[in-house]
C-alpha cells in the first residue's frame, strides 16, 4: 500500500501537534489554518512538547482549501463549533478514494461528516491529549498523546479492524503516537464523554480546575453522578460502561496535575463552547432511544446559556 498524504483541516493544538508529529515522520502532510496561516508559511510551526520541543520552519500552509491537493486522508481538528463550514471544506480536500478522520471531541461528528462525503469515508479517533496553540503557529503539548481509532459505519453499528485502519494507526505510531484500533466507535466516544461531559461541564458552572472539582467531596460526588448518568446513556444505546472504569477515571483525574478543561479555556477566552457536540448530541440520541439524563441535561441548559450570554455580549 503507497504512503498516505494528510490534509490537516484546523492547525490548532490537536491538529498542529498531530499533523507536525507527522510530518516530522517523513509523510507528506498539507495543513489549513484561519488566522495564522501566514505567520505559519513564514515561521513554520513550533512545538513544545513533554515529549521533546521540535520546530518545523517549512511547512505546506494554506488558508484556501482549493489550493490544497486532494488528499488520502483528511483530518478534522477544527473547533466542532466551526463544522457549519464542513460542506464547504470537505468536496475539495477528499480525494474520491480517501478518508476522513474525525480527531474531534464529542459525538454524532462522524454521522454529520458521512452526510457529506458518503459512510464509507469516515474514521473517527478518540484524542487522549492536553495541549493548546498559546501563539501563532506555536503549540504546547503538556501530557498524554495516545489515540483510539474505529471505522464509522451507518447507525454507528461495530465496524471491522480494516487495512485502511491499520495503515493510519501505522502512520501515527511511527510518529511515536501510541494508537489503539477498536471496533465499537460509539462506545469508545461514549467512554470518553464520562470524562468530558463532567469535567468539561462542572469546569465552566464551578470555575474550578479538574483538581478542584476532584477535591471537594460535594463537587467530586457530582463528577461521579454525572459519570454514571453517562454510563446509563451507553446503556440505552445497548453498550456497557463497567463501574471499575468509572472508578478508574476518577482515580486517575484525582492525580493529574491541575488541568484546565479546552471548554472552560474557551469560556474563558469568549469562544463559543462545544456544548452541541459534548452534551446536545449524546442528550439526543438518548432522548430518541426513551431515556432522560436529567443531571447532563441540566448541565446542558445552563451551558447553552452561558454560551448564548457570553457570546453575546
Ligand atoms: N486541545 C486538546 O488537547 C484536545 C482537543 N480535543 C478536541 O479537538 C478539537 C480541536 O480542538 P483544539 O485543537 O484544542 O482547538 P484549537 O482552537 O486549538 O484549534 C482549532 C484550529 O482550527 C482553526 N480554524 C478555525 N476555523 C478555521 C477554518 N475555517 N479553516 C481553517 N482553520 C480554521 C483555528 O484557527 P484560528 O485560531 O485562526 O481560529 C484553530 O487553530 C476539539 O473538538 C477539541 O475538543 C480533544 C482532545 C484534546
Ligand atoms: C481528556 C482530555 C482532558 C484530554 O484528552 C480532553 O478530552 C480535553 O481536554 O478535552
Amino acid at each position: 500500500m503507497c504512503e498516505f498524504t494528510y490534509a490537516i483541516v484546523g492547525t490548532g493544538a490537536l491538529g498542529g501537534f498531530y499533523g507536525a508529529k507527522l510530518q516530522q515522520s517523513g509523510l507528506n502532510v498539507h495543513f489549513l489554518l484561519k488566522s495564522d496561516c501566514e505567520h505559519v508559511r513564514q515561521h513554520g510551526l513550533v512545538i513544545k512538547s513533554v515529549d521533546g520541543d521540535f520546530t518545523l520552519p517549512r511547512v505546506k500552509a494554506y488558508s484556501d482549501v482549493q489550493k490544497i491537493p486532494a488528499c488520502d486522508v483528511v483530518v478534522i481538528s477544527l473547533k466542532t463549533t466551526q463544522n457549519h463550514l464542513l460542506p464547504q471544506i470537505l468536496p475539495f480536500a477528499v480525494k474520491d478514494t480517501g478518508i476522513v478522520l474525525v480527531l474531534q471531541n464529542g459525538f454524532g461528528i462522524e454521522a454529520e461528516v458521512a452526510q457529506i462525503v458518503g459512510s464509507d469515508k469516515v474514521i473517527g479517533g478518540i484524542c487522549f491529549l492536553t495541549a493548546n496553540k498559546i501563539a501563532p503557529g506555536y503549540i504546547r503539548h503538556l501530557s498524554y498523546k495516545n489515540i483510539i481509532l474505529c471505522e464509522y459505519t451507518q447507525n454507528y453499528h461495530p465496524g471491522g479492524i480494516t487495512e485502511r485502519l491499520r495503515q493510519i494507526g501505522k502512520d501515527f505510531e511511527n510518529a511515536g503516537i501510541p494508537v489503539e484500533l477498536d471496533e465499537d466507535l460509539l462506545l469508545a466516544r461514549w467512554k470518553k464523554l464520562v470524562w468530558n461531559i463532567p469535567y468539561n461541564g462542572l469546569s465552566v458552572i464551578l470555575n474550578a480546575t479538574t483538581a478542584e472539582l476532584m477535591a471537594s467531596p460535594d463537587s467530586s460526588k457530582l463528577v461521579e453522578e454525572l459519570m454514571y448518568e453517562v454510563a446509563t446513556g451507553a446503556k440505552a444505546l445497548g453498550r456497557t460502561i463497567p463501574d471499575t472504569f468509572i472508578q478508574k477515571m476518577l482515580h486517575n483525574t484525582a492525580k493529574m496535575t491541575p488541568y484546565l478543561t479546552s471548554m472552560k479555556i474557551d469560556y474563558d477566552e469568549r469562544r463559543p463552547m462545544e456544548v452541541e457536540a459534548i452534551f446536545g448530541n449524546p442528550l439526543r440520541m438518548v432522548q430518541a432511544a426513551g431515556t432522560n439524563l436529567p443531571k447532563i441535561d441540566c448541565l446542558y441548559q445552563q451551558l447553552k446559556f452561558l454560551d448564548a450570554m457570553r457570546t453575546a455580549r
